[in-house]
This record gives C-alpha cells, structure tokens and sequence, in this order.
C-alpha cells in the first residue's frame, strides 16, 4: 500500500511528483511502473510503442492508480509530442532502447541510432526545460576487462583492480570497428558522454543508470509464442525457451564468459531511491548490479536446468548443454564481455543500497512465473498435428 508519509534518506518528506518514463512498457518499466503504483503517489506519463507488459496496469478501469498512470503510445523517433510529455513532468526517465546483443552486430545503425540519435532530442528537452533526467545506459560501457588482455595464467588476473567495474576510474575498451558487438555500448557511451557535459555546460540534473543483468519475470520473450520465432532474446529468455521446448541450452563459445546477475526486484529499490532522493543521486553514474552472484554462462545453464526440473517436476534432459560458436549464433561481427563485477561504493555511499537476492532464489521465482506463464502455451505451439485418416 502507498504509505501517505514516504520519507526520502535524509528524513524529508517526499512529494509527489510526476514522472514521464519512455520505454514504460519494457521489462524494466514494468517493474518500475508496479513499484511506482503500488508504493508511491506518483503520477506516471507511459511512453512506449508496446504496452502488453504494462497492460495489468492500464485496465481495467477502477484499478487504485487508475488517475495516475496514462499511456501514450509514442515512437520517440518521430513524433511533436514528446517535448510536451516532457515539460509536463517533473523527471524524465529514458529506458528506450534497442539492448538486446543478437541487434548489435545485425543491425549496426538501428542500434546506433535507438541509443544514441534518438536519445538527443529527450536530453535536449530535458536540458531546455530545466527538467532533471535519469538515463539508463549500461554496463558494457566498460566493454572487457584489463585483465583479459593478460596472459591467461598471469597471477594479476586475481587483482580486483583489473577486473572489477569502478564509474570514476575504470577504462571503457571496445573491440575493433569491424566487431560490430560494440556498436551498442559504444553509442551508450556517446550519450553518456553527452549528458555529463549537458550536466557541466549547461546545469542539467542528471543520474545515469548502468544495470549489470537484471533478470526477472517478463524480460523479453519466448520465441513463436509472444516474440518472433527466429528472434534471438538475451540469455535468461534463450535458456528458458529451451528449457521449455526440451531442448539442450546453446553455450556460445562454450560458455565461459562470466557475468553477476541482480533480481530486478531489488534493481529497482535502486532506481526508486534515485527518484526520490534527487540531491543525492544528481550527477552521479551508479553501477546496479550484485558482485555476489557471479557465474559463468556454463554455471547458469547448470543451474537453471537444476531450477527449472524443481519447478516443473519434469526431469532434466541427459545432455542438458550443447556448444556453439559465436558465428553460428549471432554471425559475423559478435564480441563478448569478458567479465562484469560492479564496483557498489558510490551507490552504497550515496543511497545506502545493496542488493539482497540470491542467484538461486532469484532463478527459483523466475523460472516458476516463466513455467506458469508459458509451458501451456509451449506445449500448444510444439504439439504435432493429429493425422487424419
Ligand atoms: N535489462 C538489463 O539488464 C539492462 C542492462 C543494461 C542496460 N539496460 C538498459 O535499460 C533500458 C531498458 O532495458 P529493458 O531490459 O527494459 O529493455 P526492453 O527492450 O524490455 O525495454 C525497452 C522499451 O523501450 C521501448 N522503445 C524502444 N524504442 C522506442 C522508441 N523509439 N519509442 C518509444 N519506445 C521505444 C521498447 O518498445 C521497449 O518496451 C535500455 O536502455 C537498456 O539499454 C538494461
Ligand atoms: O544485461 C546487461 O547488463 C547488458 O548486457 C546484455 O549483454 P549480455 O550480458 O552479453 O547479453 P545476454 O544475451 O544476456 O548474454 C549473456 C551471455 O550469455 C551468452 N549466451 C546467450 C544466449 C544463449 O542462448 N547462450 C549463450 O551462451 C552470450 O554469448 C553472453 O556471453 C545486453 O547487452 C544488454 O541487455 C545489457 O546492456
């Protein structure tokens, strides 16, 4: 329930204030939009293309926050309304984007363009209007790691201080041109860049966000039942699709690349806190993400076949892991991260956050809402024609 009284860290009261959110109706958002509703009396301004994530939301009439959420189905590439969306809102928060990597060596300039060209016109209005902005941008501005240009078995590789990601000090390291992977990242940085200097030129109030893999219901999509049946999802959807299907879960160059995954629940306690506690979060970059629950992608494949035959009572299959290589998968151009542990100082000093969900736990609640949400609808799509005589 929305407690009248919300105080922010500092012991004030928080007033209510209205939040123009694009991108509401992606994984992210709707966590965002339920946290907002249900916790706050903060009024929400829905932009997105989509909004069937957010649909519990919007109907059916009479819901308690009917009066403080309003969609509006905009392409932000195109269309007058958004300066006015923006200047009718206290905060802006952009989570648009193209951010799944299959896109990133695919289609280069649709990437480049949705994170960075048309994300100009939101810091523009922001910064004209005297509006304060939170941006999302994202871990893979660090790219790889210093550690991973040492030989593999230079004892270096075990110093945190070459491996671990720190906002104000670690180096941002991208592949050649010709690895079209870091199109994404690269056009992140680019925006990030700007907004900084937006910040220092011209006083826009900014925070920007840097998530290291949240994961958690509704992120993406199952291939031929709610998405595309060739669409190449980010990894906790590829793995629960073939969960799902019984088929044996694809490792990519074997799997070896590492990455901490955070609940999206406790994600976005995170960007809550940045919301109502705008003195202590302006002009910050803050990595979100959980150093503790770190694996490689192998060890996520083990584990979520584990998980997922708790969850569904069905046995795992004998050979739950196939290998593939980064071409076969993605095609030409793909490069991976090597490594991400979020360094939490600054979030920690200036918000007071960490996160408190387990790897397990955080795969047990996931995997059941994707078993409930989707073995039928699997199981329908997959079942073979019944021959007629
Ligand atoms: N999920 C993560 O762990 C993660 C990690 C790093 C960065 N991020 C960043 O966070 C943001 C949100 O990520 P997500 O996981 O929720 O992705 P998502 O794809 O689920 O959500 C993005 C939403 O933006 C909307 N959108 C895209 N282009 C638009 C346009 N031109 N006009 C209007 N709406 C548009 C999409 O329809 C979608 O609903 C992105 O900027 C992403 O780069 C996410
Ligand atoms: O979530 C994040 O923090 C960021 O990272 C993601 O990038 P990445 O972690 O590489 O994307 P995933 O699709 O989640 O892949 C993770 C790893 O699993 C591997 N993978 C993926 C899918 C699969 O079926 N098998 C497999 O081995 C990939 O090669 C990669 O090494 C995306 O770029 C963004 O959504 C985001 O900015």
């Amino acid at each position: 329930m929305a407690s009248p009284t919300r105080v922010d860290l500092d012991g004030n009261q928080i007033k209510p204030i209205t939040i123009c959110m694009i991108g509401a109706g992606g994984f992210i958002g709707s966590h965002l939009c339920e946290k907002i509703l249900s916790e706050t009396q903060h009024t929400i301004l829905a932009v997105d293309v989509y909004n069937d994530k957010v649909k519990h939301l919007l109907e059916p009439a009479g819901l308690p926050w009917a009066d403080r959420i309003r969609f509006h189905r905009v392409n932000i590439k195109h269309d007058s309304r958004l300066e006015g969306l923006i200047k009718m809102a206290d905060l802006t928060i952009n989570l648009a984007a193209i951010c799944t990597p299959a896109d990133y060596n695919t289609r280069p300039l649709d990437t480049i363009y949705s994170n960075f060209i048309d994300a100009l016109p939101v810091v523009k209005y922001c910064s004209e209007n005297g509006k304060r902005l939170i941006h999302f941008s994202t871990c893979e501005v660090y790219g790889k790691t210093i550690g991973s240009f040492l030989p593999k078995d230079h004892p270096l590789r075990q110093d945190p201080s070459f491996y671990v990601l720190k906002e104000d000090a670690s180096p941002c390291i991208f592949g050649p041109i010709e690895k079209q992977r870091w199109s994404y990242a690269c056009a992140k940085q680019l925006i990030e860049r700007l907004i900084y200097a937006e910040g220092a030129e011209n006083g826009l109030e900014f925070t920007i966000v840097r998530p290291f893999n949240w994961i958690g219901p509704r992120m993406d999509f199952i291939p031929g039942v709610d998405g595309p049946s060739e669409g190449v999802p980010r990894v906790l959807a590829c793995f629960s699709n073939n969960l799902l299907r019984r088929e044996p879960l694809k490792l990519v160059d074997g799997g070896q690349s590492q990455r901490t995954f955070v609940y999206i629940k406790d994600a976005i306690e995170a960007v809550l806190l940045m919301i109502e506690n705008p003195a202590r979060a302006n002009g910050h970059i803050f990595n979100v993400g959980n150093p503790n629950n770190e694996v490689t992608v192998k060890q996520l494949a083990e584990m979520m076949t584990q998980v997922y035959a708790n969850v569904s009572g069905e046995p795992s299959l004998e050979e739950p892991t196939i290998d593939v290589s980064s071409k076969e998968f993605y095609g030409e151009g793909y490069d991976d991260s090597d490594k991400r542990i979020p360094d939490m100082t600054i979030i920690n000093k200036q918000l007071g956050w960490n996160p408190k969900t387990s790897l397990w736990d955080l795969l047990e609640s996931t995997l059941t809402y994707q078993h409930r949400t989707y073995a039928e609808a699997v199981k329908q799509a997959t079942a073979k024609p019944v021959a007629s005589s």
